[in-house]
């Protein structure tokens, strides 16, 4: 399988602290691929970097062989890379429809000026088959009965299905999602984890998800990658690397024998005074 994205070397300093050391991985095409570690393991700054927010101090990123450590944010949506974020980024006073509607911005053809002559040129038949694509994306993610709501008056199991209908109305072969199910129960989490699967297999994307829900995520990824302290301590197929001593000492909390002097005696428990 060809590497969709390839991540070689990339490290990302702000000031003193160090968010990424020297990271490299790559993602094929048509995987389904996550990225797990602790708060502040650097998984979100791995995001910003792909999606064009964050520029890496050093190393280099590759799109389908396409060097774009240095594209500019507004270029990768044009060559297919989508993302949600963490943090809810929807049009709140805006229709579910409309803020689906903004996601296919960088596709369209007519400008201003050629949309003032909607009838002369091409513009209301490129409308209709934005709407049409729109409109199946509603239907695979069963947002019908809220198209017409406003965004912002919605549950937040459903806003976040939203974004991801944005997200997807990009039609990006790359999708990089930030947490899609945090702040979800565990059925809006077993729809999410369906959506995710089927627009994976459906609709052929390629998805990059970080999530915090290990039994999702071993579930649904092909493969995982573990950081910590912003450097990569595993990466494999799920059993592997939940079998890993490292990640379970990083990630689960649980102690490494071959860490722990056996000299070392557990200190006496302070008494009160
Ligand atoms: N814009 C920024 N300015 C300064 N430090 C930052 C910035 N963004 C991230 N960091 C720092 O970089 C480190 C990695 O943060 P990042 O948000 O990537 O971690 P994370 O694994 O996504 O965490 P979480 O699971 O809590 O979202 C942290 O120490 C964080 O404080």
């Amino acid at each position: 399988m060809e590497h969709a994205l390839e991540v070689r070397g990339v490290s990302l300093r702000f000031g003193g602290v160090r968010a990424l050391t020297e990271v490299s991985f790559g993602v094929k095409a048509g995987e389904l691929f996550s990225i797990i570690g602790p708060n502040g393991a650097g998984k979100t700054s791995i995001v910003n970097c792909i999606s064009g927010r964050y520029k890496p101090t050093e190393g280099q990123l590759f799109y389908r062989g396409q060097d774009i450590t240095t594209l500019n944010t507004n270029a990768r949506p044009r060559l297919g890379i989508g993302r949600t974020f963490q943090n809810l980024a929807l049009f709140h006073h805006m229709s579910v429809l409309d803020n689906i509607m903004v996601g296919r911005h960088h596709l369209l053809k007519n400008n201003f000026i050629t949309g003032s002559l909607y009838w002369l040129t091409g513009a209301r038949r490129e409308e209709l088959e934005h709407r049409r694509k729109v409109e199946e994306i509603i239907d695979f993610l069963d947002l019908q009965s809220v198209r017409k709501a406003t965004a912002g008056t919605l549950p937040y199991g459903l806003r976040k299905r939203v974004e991801l209908a944005r997200a997807m109305a990009l039609e990006p072969q790359l999708i990089l999602l930030d947490e899609p199910m945090a702040g979800m129960n565990f059925e809006e989490k077993e729809d999410m984890a369906r959506y995710i699967v089927d627009l994976n297999e459906e609709f052929g994307m390629t998805v990059m998800m970080i999530e915090h829900d290990m039994g999702v995520v071993m579930d649904i990824s092909h493969r995982v990658m573990v950081l910590d302290f912003g450097r990569k301590i595993a990466e494999g197929d799920p059993a592997a690397v939940l079998a890993d001593p490292h990640v379970k000492r990083a990630y689960l909390g649980e102690e490494d024998e071959v860490l722990v002097d056996p000299d070392d005696k557990p200190a006496a428990p302070e008494c009160a005074a």
